[in-house]
């Protein structure tokens, strides 16, 4: 038999760290390292001789776990929220000098909801309108959902790959925030309620019909076997992966210029 998958994560005492923490100890190829929050040191994953960090913190706090992973070589699996171009870029920066080690970001680990993200890229290009409304608990830090936004982002890409042109609106006045945030051009509205988890709707119309995507996460147990795929597909994935979908279709990562030349290290296939 293999060595176990040597595994902490980040944010052990929230919500979804916990039942990550849960997933790992149960996973038969996997053993639970350390179980770290808030006020616990990093420096447990080199001392434990950590291969993977699944980071489920905060956006304020995720970065600087990753410049840690990154810089001490351990690879990372990222359902944190709050990525920005910016924050990429920064990452990226510190995979360029650690070219072996993979990080994972994974908007969302749900299978649903990733297959959600490929429909709406497919029915994209079929459509004049479209708009997204998610809905989460009334904890959640951030909004939109990094789910949201990335399934606009996705949508705009398809969108300008068809040529379509922008939206038909004719909203001349309007309360902030009446017609959502504006992602890429595409509209999207953030619901914040009790009683729900995480849930998403993508709304398409055109002449004289609507279509709806919709995925609910009834419970946090719904991400699990999504963050145990990327644990176990990271340490053969040098470089940035976004998105669990390059994982579960086995597809290559489409990467800026500077990383597919190798700067970050190029991937294998599935
Ligand atoms: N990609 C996905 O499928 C999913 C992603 N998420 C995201 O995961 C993140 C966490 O969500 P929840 O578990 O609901 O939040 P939560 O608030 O329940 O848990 C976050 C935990 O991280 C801890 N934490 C904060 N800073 C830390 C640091 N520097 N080091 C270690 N631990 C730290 C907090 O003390 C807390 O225990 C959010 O960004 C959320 O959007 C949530 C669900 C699914
Ligand atoms: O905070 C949450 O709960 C979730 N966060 C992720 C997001 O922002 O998309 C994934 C999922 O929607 C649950």
């Amino acid at each position: 038999m293999t060595n176990p998958i040597r595994v902490a994560v980040l944010g052990a005492q929230g919500r979804m760290g916990s039942e990550a923490a849960q997933a790992v100890r149960d996973a038969e190829d996997m053993e639970l390292t350390a179980a770290l929050d808030r006020e616990d040191s990093l420096d447990t994953l080199t001392a434990t001789d950590t291969e993977v960090a699944v980071d489920l913190t905060h956006p304020d706090a995720v970065l600087g776990n990753l410049e840690f992973c990154v810089r001490h070589g351990v690879h990372a699996v990222v359902g944190t929220t709050g990525w920005t171009e910016e924050r990429f870029g920064k990452l990226r920066g510190w995979l360029a000098e650690k070219p072996a080690t993979g990080v994972l970001i994974a908007p969302n680990f749900g299978i649903g909801a990733v297959l959600t993200m490929r429909f709406a890229r497919e029915a994209a290009r079929f459509f004049e309108s479209v708009e997204v409304v998610e809905l989460h608990h009334p904890r959640k830090a951030d909004a939109p959902s990094g789910t949201a936004a990335r399934t606009a982002q996705l949508i705009a890409e398809a969108r300008r790959e068809a040529g379509l042109a922008a939206q038909p609106d004719a909203t001349s006045t309007q309360l902030d925030g009446a017609r959502g945030a504006d992602v890429d051009g595409v509209p999207v509205h953030a619901v914040r309620m009790r009683g729900l988890v995480a849930h998403q709707e993508v709304l398409f119309g055109d002449e004289g019909e609507t279509l709806t995507i919709r995925h609910d996460s009834m419970n946090r147990g719904s991400f699990m076997p999504g963050v145990l795929l990327g644990v176990r597909r990271i340490g053969t994935a040098p470089g940035l992966t976004v998105g669990l979908e390059h994982f579960l279709f086995n597809e290559e990562p489409s990467r800026p210029a500077a990383e597919s030349d190798g700067a970050a290290g190029t991937r294998r296939g599935g």
